[in-house]
């Protein structure tokens, strides 16, 4: 299988670099600086035990590429430019034995690596085949044509199931089966639950923090806002029926995933939202975390304010392209909690 990513940041470039040193075929889709550094000078992947320097195939869009019947795509953009990526990719030829057999949407599994619970259900407006992926992979891409995997040996745990579930059958178990193992060689563990859903509401919860991450600047400041942002989910999941895994499941599930120190890494690195606001691009991806929260809030007729707060400061700071850490815990509380308490950090 060749692996086809879409939206080569971070997580993408991430796995694609791991997959490409561990003898998978890769094909990395990109833009702007980080595709150019990627095609003069390779991408470089720095790990807490070494750095490897790899020279994937890279391309910019559909026209750049023959799309093959063994080829698997691979989104990793945000959730909020999943949609014209897919779009993008849909309609484009897939090739076989010099004949055109069908279009990519038609034709390819697509897995969905992204943050949030919404990804699998834009993709299955183009893509007959979609595989939710829950992502455990903290890296960053620290310039144009470097990332940073911060663990080892393990380097993500990334659980992956055909959506909708009740789809699956024996084909997508030897597919998943044949994944597990192509990305089992990279250090990239595939675990392959029935149903990926309830793993990716619970790491929506873990995730509604990297809003006030990146608006304090520090992951260890406004924990009593993480918590009440966390506790508003809560209550909404229960009221809108929706089950995910527990707390221990999944604390066990990520037992094997250790960061550690990476040589040449920045000083200071955040989650995916805090990341946004640092290289200033304008968007970030929190109305698919805090705003999903909201979107399920008012599918029931009610508000979730603290998580509305949270979503509408960061819509605002990347706007702005302000950096994170730009509020204080003092402002950040007085902003999403109102009269309801003070966080002191
Ligand atoms: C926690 C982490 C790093 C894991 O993939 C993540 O989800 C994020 O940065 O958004």
């Amino acid at each position: 299988m060749r692996y086809v990513v879409i939206g080569a940041g971070a997580i993408g470039a991430g796995v694609g670099g791991l997959l490409d040193d561990s003898g998978s075929e890769v094909l990395l889709v990109a833009r702007g600086d980080h595709l150019t550094v990627m095609r003069e000078h390779g991408l470089t992947v720095r790990m807490p035990d070494g750095v490897i320097t790899r020279r994937p195939d890279v391309a910019a869009s559909p026209e750049e590429v023959e799309l093959r019947t063994d080829d698997v795509l691979v989104l990793a953009t945000k959730t909020h430019q999943a949609a014209a990526a897919l779009a993008t990719w849909a309609d484009a030829p897939v090739h076989d034995g010099g004949h055109v057999v069908g279009t990519a949407g038609e034709r390819l599994p697509l897995l969905t690596a992204l943050n949030g619970v919404a990804s699998e259900e834009i993709a299955l407006r183009w893509f007959a085949r979609v595989y939710g992926v829950c992502v455990w992979m903290p890296a960053v891409l620290a310039q144009p044509g470097e990332i940073i995997v911060r663990c080892a040996p393990v380097r993500a745990i990334l659980h992956a199931a055909r959506y909708p579930a009740a789809l699956a059958d024996d084909d997508d178990a030897a597919f998943l089966r044949q994944l597990a193992e192509d990305w089992g060689r990279a250090g990239i563990q595939v675990p392959t639950p029935d149903d990926v859903m309830p793993w990716k509401y619970r790491k929506l919860v873990g995730n509604l923090g990297n809003a006030v991450q990146a608006l304090l600047g520090d992951g260890s400041l406004g924990q009593d806002i993480t918590e009440a942002a966390r506790a508003e989910a809560a209550a909404i999941y229960e009221a809108a029926g929706i089950t995910m895994n527990s707390d221990e499941s999944e604390r066990h599930s990520r037992d094997q995933l250790t960061a550690a120190p990476v040589a040449g890494a920045p000083e200071r690195m955040g989650g995916s939202t805090w990341q946004s606001l640092d290289r200033g691009s304008g968007s970030a991806e929190t109305d698919y975390l805090n705003g999903e929260i909201v979107a399920i809030a008012h599918r029931l007729g009610r508000t979730a304010p603290v998580n509305a707060g949270l979503a509408a400061l960061v819509r605002h700071a990347a706007a702005q392209r302000t950096k994170p850490g730009a509020m204080t815990p003092g402002e950040l509380a007085q902003r999403v909690l109102g009269q309801r308490g003070e966080s002191v950090g």
